[in-house]
């Protein structure tokens, strides 16, 4: 047998024939070992049935995988043979068939059986895009070194939107964009159709991701003109063959801007049929166009609440144009439009709880994973589990705003699972907020989750090589919620590094500590919102001074010469009691608050005993340290790797671990400095003293931080 593969011997050591910028993600198919093309070419000798344009994408891919890591293209052929990989569509059900039923509309069965006599891989699926995902998932069990001689496999999503949420502006620029401008060429479509939304479309499809919001949520009503909208259908024909719909943010007062309508109210006639032609005019060009996503009434957008009309009575308008052709509304509870002085963690729930039972069918509300804004930690949205009678869907933020952005390697995997599996106690124990959003919980059908995307024209696509992590991560678990962020880091370094379980451990490793490094040197032991203010970079726990109390860090952090944090419990500002009851009454005790989160919730003194038995504020200080000594050792763990890792890529991880140390060190320093000008106390044994006086940060300004909205 192994006589058949010598190419595999042939490609050891061969130079490579592309450069190792980052473009090709997972998706990279570098050469394996012979005993690896032996491993993966005997199942993969030919490829049989391939005649929709969804089906030759799964064929292309798969040759285009497996020439990559073996050498040999498999060709395409009419009958079977030995080895072949069979690609089964709904309409190919015949006696060799593989059973498709649950397998909803994007799920998978990979089998290995005998089909005429001949050992063959079947790919099945209910649908094509099914298919296409199960050839995706082949080649991932092909790049991560999986035998693939004895399958027997089925997956299914549980959550029915799996949506990337484009923060992109139609003049190319991208809030929250850290990997340059948009990759939307809104000015040279829909003629021109550049060869980076293939990419595009491949890498989301590989992961299962089946929709994109393509405009900001800070919405132009500009996005809704048929100039605008010939583009989109442009994006959509070409992404619909990859399963992937598109949708539009819009601003709540288009009807007035575009077309002078003298008002934006939810309840006029007027308004209601504007928004009708306007989808009827959308699903003309785009017939399976997947609906609108609104933030209305939140940081100066407009809504129906302008009208003295409520979130319900805008979603439900909109709801109702698109409901004919079958599209849905994500309506956004990420709100603190009003001065909400005592907390504004408890707005969104103030807001939209009264409303459960009022959305529309095809309305779901979006609500971000916390209660705040993307903090490096947070706990669980109290929405989750608050609204049984409204589908709610998860909104994470896989491009770092608040997170060190692009240079700083802080993998978002266990972010994701922290928050997925926390236990919201609805219903009892076990009503984790990965229930409430699959629908399970409460037996909703409408589902879904998003993610903001990280995506930019960078060549690396996500400013760094890491940040393709997050974005991998994000739609990885978006497939299915049981996934650890371990096994999928494990996965995503086998494929973009390389399988060797002496390349994937160390790399996993550093990925898995990385988070928690940044929440020790940037906002531990659950304080939040404490960065430089407006484009939320560096450290700034000093600011108090703005016009809206919750701009200033001082307003979250609440520290004084007795204690630091925000008092949520009932005596306080009764955040707590937005939550379920038994878990409120946890809450409201710091001893039964998780540790992570005790400031979030409790205002407490500097003597304060932690678990450790040292003081609140030792403990902070010892935090903040081991945030920088966690990326120091990050480091050397990276040097080690130098010998199997290509030079472009090493370089870059390097320098950015560089910068993050450096920042980390920023951070600590400035947050020490400003802490204890506050609480007066001496440093702990072994912490060593802020490097500069606290005038000296405060000094250090950083103004231009790109992705900042003007
Ligand atoms: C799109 O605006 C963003 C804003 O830039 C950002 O700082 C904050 O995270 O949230 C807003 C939102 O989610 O609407």
């Amino acid at each position: 047998m192994a006589s058949i593969w010598p190419i595999g011997a042939l490609l050891i050591g061969a130079p490579r024939a592309w450069a190792e910028d980052g473009y090709d993600l997972w998706l990279r198919n570098a050469p394996v070992d012979a005993a690896g093309a032996q491993r993966i070419g005997a199942s993969a000798q030919s490829i049989v049935g391939a005649d929709t344009p969804t089906l030759m994408i799964a064929r292309r891919e798969l040759q285009r995988g497996i020439a990559g890591l073996t050498g040999v293209t498999a060709p395409l052929t009419a009958t079977v043979q030995q080895g072949a990989i069979l690609l089964q569509s709904a309409a190919q059900q015949d006696e060799a068939s593989v059973p498709t039923d649950g397998l909803g509309p994007d799920g998978y069965a990979i089998r290995t059986m005998t089909v005429a006599g001949k050992p063959v891989t079947v790919i099945a699926g209910a649908t094509d895009a099914g298919v296409l995902h199960g050839a995706y998932a082949w080649l991932r069990l092909a790049r991560t070194g999986a035998a693939l001689d004895r399958i027997d496999m089925r997956s299914a999503p549980r959550i029915g939107l799996r949506l990337l949420n484009h923060w992109d502006n139609l003049d190319g620029t991208v809030e929250r964009g850290y990997a340059g401008q948009s990759i939307w060429d809104w000015w040279r479509l829909p003629d021109y159709k550049g060869p980076r939304y293939t990419d595009y479309a491949r890498a989301n499809a590989s992961l299962g991701i089946n929709g994109t919001v393509l405009n900001n949520v800070n919405a132009k009503s500009d996005s809704l003109t048929a100039a605008y909208i010939a583009k989109a259908a442009a994006l959509a024909d070409l992404f619909r063959p990859y399963g992937i719909k598109v949708y539009l943010s819009v601003k709540w007062t288009a009807p007035m801007e575009l077309d002078g309508l003298k008002s934006a109210d939810p309840l006029d006639p007027a308004v209601a049929a504007w928004w009708k032609a306007k989808a009827d005019q959308i699903y003309k060009a785009i017939p399976d166009f997947g609906g609108f996503l609104v933030k209305a009434n939140s940081e100066g957008q407009p809504g129906p609440q302008d009208y003295k009309r409520t979130h319900a009575d805008g979603a439900n308008m909109l709801a109702a144009a698109v409901k004919p052709h079958g599209g849905i509304v994500m309506w956004r509870a990420f709100v603190y439009a009003h001065d909400n002085p005592d907390d504004r963690a408890k707005q969104a729930y103030s807001d939209f709880k009264p409303l459960d039972g009022q959305f529309a069918d095809n309305v779901i509300v979006q609500v971000k994973n916390g209660a705040i804004d993307f903090q490096p930690r947070e706990p669980f949205h109290p929405l989750f589990g608050a609204m049984p009678k409204t589908p709610l869907m998860m909104e994470f933020q896989i491009t770092k705003e608040y997170l060190g952005q692009s240079t700083h390697l802080t993998y978002l995997g266990t972010l994701f699972e922290e928050t997925l599996k926390s236990d919201t106690l609805a219903k009892g124990k076990g009503s984790t907020v990965a229930k409430v959003i699959d629908g399970s919980l409460e037996g909703h059908k409408l589902t879904g989750i998003a993610g903001v995307a990280n995506i930019g024209v960078d060549r690396d696509w996500s400013g760094s090589i890491f940040n393709q992590a997050d974005w991998y991560a994000f739609g990885r678990m978006a497939w299915d919620t049981d996934l650890t962020a371990e096994a999928v880091a494990r996965e995503w370094a086998a494929q973009t590094f390389s399988p060797d379980p002496n390349v994937v451990a160390p790399i996993v490793a550093m990925m898995m500590r990385s988070r928690e490094a940044a929440v020790d040197y940037m906002t531990p032991l659950g304080l939040a919102h404490i960065m430089g203010t407006g484009h939320h970079y560096g450290p700034a726990p000093w600011v108090s001074e703005l016009a809206r109390p919750e701009w200033n860090p001082v307003y979250y952090h609440k520290a004084d010469r007795q204690g630091i944090g925000f008092d949520r419990t009932r005596t306080g500002s009764n955040a707590t009691g937005q939550y379920a009851p038994a878990l409120a009454k946890l809450l409201d005790n710091p001893r039964t608050t998780p540790e992570r989160d005790l400031l979030w919730f409790h205002h407490l003194p500097w003597d304060y005993r932690l678990q450790s038995g040292e003081t609140l504020w030792d403990g902070l200080i010892h935090h903040y340290d081991r945030g920088v000594e966690t990326v120091a050792a990050m480091q050397r763990d990276w040097a080690k790797l130098k010998p199997q890792v290509d030079a472009e890529r090493f370089a870059q991880v390097e320098t950015f671990l560089a910068i993050q140390h450096r920042e980390a060190q920023w951070w600590r320093d400035a947050c020490i400095a400003y802490f204890q000008s506050v609480s007066g106390r001496p440093l702990p044994a072994g912490s060593a003293a802020p490097a500069h006086p606290l005038d000296w940060y405060k000094a250090l300004s950083f103004p231009y931080a790109p992705g900042h909205p003007k």
